[in-house]
């Protein structure tokens, strides 16, 4: 085992030069050049699952962003071509677009003619209202510094520095520690904290919030964040400020590592900003128009969503989420993508099968408008309450329903601003509260009673980049994930009717999660069959099995299954987050 790590560390220093000891030039120190470190008994497992130099390329990936943003278009609302040429005006005014290069040449995903500047057309069959927004990096920086004037530095929480490497700003939460003397403008380079194991099972950075930074040469952490610059900014407030503020931007990002255009809170519903792999999972669910469809971890309803347009919003899509909370946002995105196909419901997927002896299909009936849960019931009564929709926009018929019915209703008018108030207010905590009684918590389903169903299972995420630590998910915790995970999918199978099917997907690279989830659910149920999946865009899946030195063995799949199923590897040409899809075809259950 020892072997195998000092091996992968080896090659891991050879290929990316994270040597911290060896003395480096000032460059190097601020190249964008981080090391995701492993728990040691993960590293070993995942080595042995994909080899040492795989694995090693797999986790450099990782801690990159995917250099394209991926945006889905509301086909039930507007074009493609229309969002388009909305975007491209977007871009146009912001700094991103100056910036935007060509690095993508080598992905096939953006080869063919649908090239419009930064934009791409996806060229797969039926994808075509798939939008790929090109993005470019990793950049060096000229950070703004000389001997006579030491660089003032801002150093941010792991969650900020993945949030920034995907396109965000510096937030004042995200802030750990600045420089002495930080005044409100002043250029200051941006690094980040990233756990590391302090003592035995306990992680973290070390650094409590508000210390001041020392300077380069003084500073006892510098050496630690050699490779962890993400770029450059201008500061908002000054160091008390930004440490005094509940919220609001601490830095103003002006030269990032990555150059990612950022689409929050643009052309709302009428996009939606998803990974590709996600949009595949749709696809390869393969939902028809007039189906059953069960969605059994939905929130926050990318996916339930996606499923809905391919189904041009006709049929049934129950969407169940564990987390009160997350099927509100479920509620929320469906309201704003104008989908009316929706149910959705609070429900625990390892208890989604009705009890015997229980009523079946859920809930305590809809007795008004009030507890009415549908889709439906919300926007209508959405326009009841503000007598015409004409002029109003589909966001006002979200979450923040209940707080405008309860203004207009004394008579008070709710302006756009106002509004965009409370629907943040609604966004970031008590607020959500307003509709809590909107969200119906449901018994279990009929077995049988789905023609298709989605899970898309909570899992140790371990494929979601950029990351920047991953030490915290131990071998004990990856395979409860997938004992979880097996509980999940027994529900499923009942769920299903027999010639229906079965897509289970996660965002990990764990084997455990995936392929071992798949040789489980095949050998437990005999009437369940791979089936191919279109578009297959996805590298084949791991075939094989695993016995750790702890006795514990997986079995992943067997020789002729591994096409059958994509597995979406982050350091492939795709570019993609690391993904998982296994379609199931569901046989005669009763024979
Ligand atoms: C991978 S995310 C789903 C993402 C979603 N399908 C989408 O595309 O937007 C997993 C979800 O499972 C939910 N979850 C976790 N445990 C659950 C359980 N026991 N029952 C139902 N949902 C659960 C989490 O709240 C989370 O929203």
């Amino acid at each position: 085992m020892k072997k195998v790590r000092n091996l992968v560390s080896n090659l891991s220093k050879t290929l990316f030069n994270t040597t911290a000891t060896r003395q480096m030039n000032e460059s190097e120190r601020f190249t964008f050049n981080p090391t995701l470190h492993w728990n040691p008994e993960v590293e070993n497992y995942l080595v042995n699952a994909y080899g040492a130099l795989h694995f090693a390329r797999i986790s450099k990936a990782l801690t990159q962003p995917s250099c394209y943003s991926c945006i889905r278009v509301n086909t039930l609302k507007t074009t493609t071509d229309a969002v388009i040429e909305k975007l491209s005006t977007i871009l146009q005014q912001t700094r991103v677009s100056n910036d935007v290069e060509t690095l993508l040449s080598n992905n096939h995903l953006f080869k063919g003619n649908g090239q419009i500047g930064p934009i791409s057309k996806c060229q797969l069959p039926g994808l075509d209202y798939v939008l790929f927004v090109r993005g470019s990096g990793p950049h060096a920086i000229s950070y703004d510094f000389t001997q006579d004037r030491p660089l003032k530095e801002v150093l941010v929480s792991r969650k900020c520095a993945e949030a920034v490497l995907r396109g965000a700003q510096v937030f004042v939460p995200g802030v750990l520690a600045c420089s002495a003397h930080v005044e409100e403008g002043d250029v200051v380079a941006v690094s980040v904290a990233v756990e590391q194991s302090i003592s035995e099972g306990k992680w973290g950075t070390g650094i409590t919030r508000g210390t001041v930074m020392q300077g380069l040469q003084t500073d006892p952490h510098y050496i630690e964040r050699n490779g962890l610059y993400i770029g450059q900014g201008k500061t908002m407030l000054s160091r008390a400020g930004i440490f005094r503020a509940a919220h609001g931007i601490a830095v103003d990002m002006t030269d990032r590592v990555y150059r990612l255009p950022s689409f929050n809170d643009v052309l709302e519903g009428e996009i939606f900003l998803q990974n590709f792999p996600s949009i595949i999972t749709a696809h390869a669910l393969d939902p028809q128009q007039g189906e059953r469809i069960l969605d059994m971890c939905a929130a926050p309803g990318g996916k339930t969503t996606a499923i809905a347009i391919l189904m041009k919003d006709k049929g049934e899509i129950v969407a169940a989420d564990r987390s009160h909370n997350k099927v509100l946002d479920i509620q929320k995105l469906a309201v704003e993508m104008g989908v009316h196909c929706i149910t959705t419901y609070k429900l625990d997927a390892t208890k989604s099968v009705c009890p015997k002896g229980e009523s079946i299909d859920t809930v305590a009936p809809c007795s008004d408008e009030d507890t009415c849960l549908n889709i439906q019931n919300l926007e209508s009564e959405s326009l009841k309450t503000k007598g015409s929709s004409t002029n109003v926009p589909d966001r006002l018929e979200t979450q923040s329903n209940h707080a405008v019915c309860e203004q207009e209703k004394n008579g008070v008018y709710t302006s756009k601003a106002e509004q965009r108030k409370i629907d943040r207010k609604l966004k970031n905590g008590s607020g959500r509260k307003c509709l809590g009684d909107r969200v119906e918590k449901s018994k279990g389903f009929a077995p049988d009673s789905f023609d298709r169903v989605l899970l898309d299972a909570p899992c140790s995420a371990l494929g979601l980049r950029p990351r920047l630590s991953s030490g915290e998910e131990t071998v004990e915790s990856m395979r409860k994930h997938a004992t979880y995970q097996r509980r999940m999918f027994d529900q499923a199978v009942q769920l299903v009717r027999s010639g229906g099917v079965v897509v289970y997907s996660t965002c990990t690279i764990n084997p455990g999660e995936n392929e071992a989830v798949v040789r489980y659910a095949l050998d437990t149920y005999k009437f369940l069959s791979l089936a191919s999946q279109h578009p297959k865009i996805g590298g084949p899946g791991l075939v094989g099995r695993c016995v750790s030195s702890d006795g514990y063995a997986e079995e992943w799949l067997r020789p002729g299954e591994e096409e059958l199923v994509q597995r979406f590897d982050p350091s492939s040409s795709l570019d993609t987050i690391g993904f998982f899809i296994a379609k199931f075809n569901v046989g005669p259950k009763y024979s």
